[in-house]
Formats: C-alpha cells, sequence, structure tokens
C-alpha cells in the first residue's frame, strides 16, 4: 500500500523582490514500511521536501496524500495532530531539551497526547530498551555522546510508534562507526515494527542500508539517475 504520493509540488520562498523555486513539479512515492534515502547536492531542496512532508511547512501547489488521503495544509490544528500521531522527525542536531533527562525527552511528545501515564510509562520503557539507552536513562543530553544523543531523538521520534519517520540527516554529526550502529537501529526498528522511513542524506554509508535510494536535483526526483 502507498504510504506517501506526491502529485507535481511546487515550493517557492519569497525574500523581498526574490524568489527561490526550491521544489519544480516533484512526485514520489512511498510504499508502506519502505526505507528510502534521499540524496542530493546543498540546496537541492531535501529539507524542503521533508518539511512538507512532515506538515511543518505548506506548498506552493501541488499535492501530498497520505494514505491515499488528501493533507489539507490550510487547517492547522488538524495538521499538528496528525503529525503527533502519524509522522516521527529526526533532526540532524537532535533538538533535545537540555535540562530534560534522557526518559524526560522521549516522554515529551506523549504528554501532548491523552496517553495515561501507566500508557506512557510502558511506551517509553520500551523504546528506550530498543534504543539501547537503558544505562543512561536519568542523563542529560550533555551528559551523552553524539551517538547517545542522536538514539534519544530516535527513540523521542519512534515512542508514538508513526507510522512514517521522517530523518534530516541524522548521521551528518557522527563518525562512521556510530554511523553505523545507528543506520543498523534504524533498519532494525523498519524491519521489526514495519515502520516507513524517508532519509535525507549526503552520508554515502546509507546506500548500504536502504531498500530505495533516490536523488534530487534542481526541486525534482530523478529516478534515473545514479546515486
Ligand atoms: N525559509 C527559506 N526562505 C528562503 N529560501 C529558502 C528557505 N529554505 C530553503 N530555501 C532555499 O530553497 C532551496 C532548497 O533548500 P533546502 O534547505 O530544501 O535544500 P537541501 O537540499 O536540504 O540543502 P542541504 O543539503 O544544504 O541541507 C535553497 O536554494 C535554499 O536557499
Amino acid at each position: 500500500m502507498q504510504l506517501i504520493t506526491i502529485k507535481n509540488l511546487f515550493k517557492t520562498y519569497r525574500l523581498g523582490d526574490v524568489e527561490v523555486s526550491a521544489l519544480r513539479g516533484l512526485s514520489l512515492s512511498i510504499e508502506q514500511g519502505e526505507f528510502v534515502a534521499l540524496y542530493g547536492a546543498s540546496g537541492s531542496g531535501k529539507t524542503t521536501l521533508l518539511n512538507i512532508i512532515a506538515c511543518i511547512d505548506a506548498p506552493s501547489s501541488g499535492k501530498v496524500f497520505y494514505e491515499q488521503k488528501q493533507i489539507n495544509y490550510s487547517q492547522s490544528k488538524k495538521l499538528g495532530q496528525f503529525r503527533l500521531n502519524k509522522i516521527g522527525f529526526v533532526f540532524q542536531s537532535y533538538n533535545l531539551v537540555p535540562v530534560l533527562n534522557t526518559y524526560e525527552n522521549i516522554e515529551y511528545p506523549l504528554l501532548l497526547t491523552a496517553k495515561s501515564e501507566e500508557e506512557r510509562k510502558q511506551l517509553v520503557e520500551n523504546i528506550i530498551d530498543q534504543v539501547g539507552l537503558t544505562d543512561v536513562k536519568g542523563h542529560k543530553p550533555r551528559q551523552l555522546s553524539g551517538g547517545q544523543r542522536q538514539r534519544v531523538a530516535i527513540g523521542r521520534a519512534l515512542v508514538n510508534k508513526p507510522k512514517l519517520v521522517i530523518a534530516d540527516e541524522p548521521t551528518a554529526n557522527l563518525d562512521v562507526k556510530t554511523s553505523r550502529r545507528i543506520l543498523e537501529l534504524l533498519t532494525g526498528l523498519n524491519e521489526v515494527e514495519n515502520t516507513t522511513f524517508l532519509i535525507a542524506t549526503h552520508d554515502p554509508l546509507v546506500k548500504e542500508y536502504v531498500g530505495r535510494s533516490i536523488m534530487i536535483r534542481d526541486g525534482k526526483i530523478r529516478t534515473k539517475e545514479h546515486v
């Protein structure tokens, strides 16, 4: 089943009198359970595309379907709920809350849901175990290594069991050994939970792990180009 279908997407940013066309008629489909790497030069539109799929930003024109239902970008309240329940986002810079420990950072998005304390505890403990952070549950981000911080960010993105996880350069700040561990973790979660992953990256290592690598150039997917 197609989880995400994108048709003829355009995104133009306006900076005063200057217009920047970040996406120019981009179309793409991603199946439920796929693990996709999105490659492309700096400025090719990767982050713009991820932000639109994650409903953080709206397209200028074109359509995005999630499970065959078109996303309506003008309903901001509904979009917030949709994002919370269906999509996990992992940022290159981790975006952890410095004053919260590992457990609290991972629990954080669940506080915005109607889940009981007991339900939250079960979900958080389960994902902490899956991402291998049991020993550093009480540590604050500054007491963690880069790889551990990225694991916290992955735990936070996955704790609510989203169908889709979007990651923007998840290995950019990590050494090769740690990057491999993170990629093994993500592929493991993809297999066990059937979570769909879309990862924007420059890292050649990523394509060793994913099911499909695609290239974005000039705001469009170039399916025939070698990644
Ligand atoms: N908020 C914004 N306002 C104006 N222009 C923007 C904005 N965000 C992105 N752009 C422009 O849109 C184009 C695509 O940017 P985007 O961040 O999507 O690229 P990217 O492929 O993610 O790049 P990188 O690999 O360097 O992160 C670039 O030309 C960029 O300068």
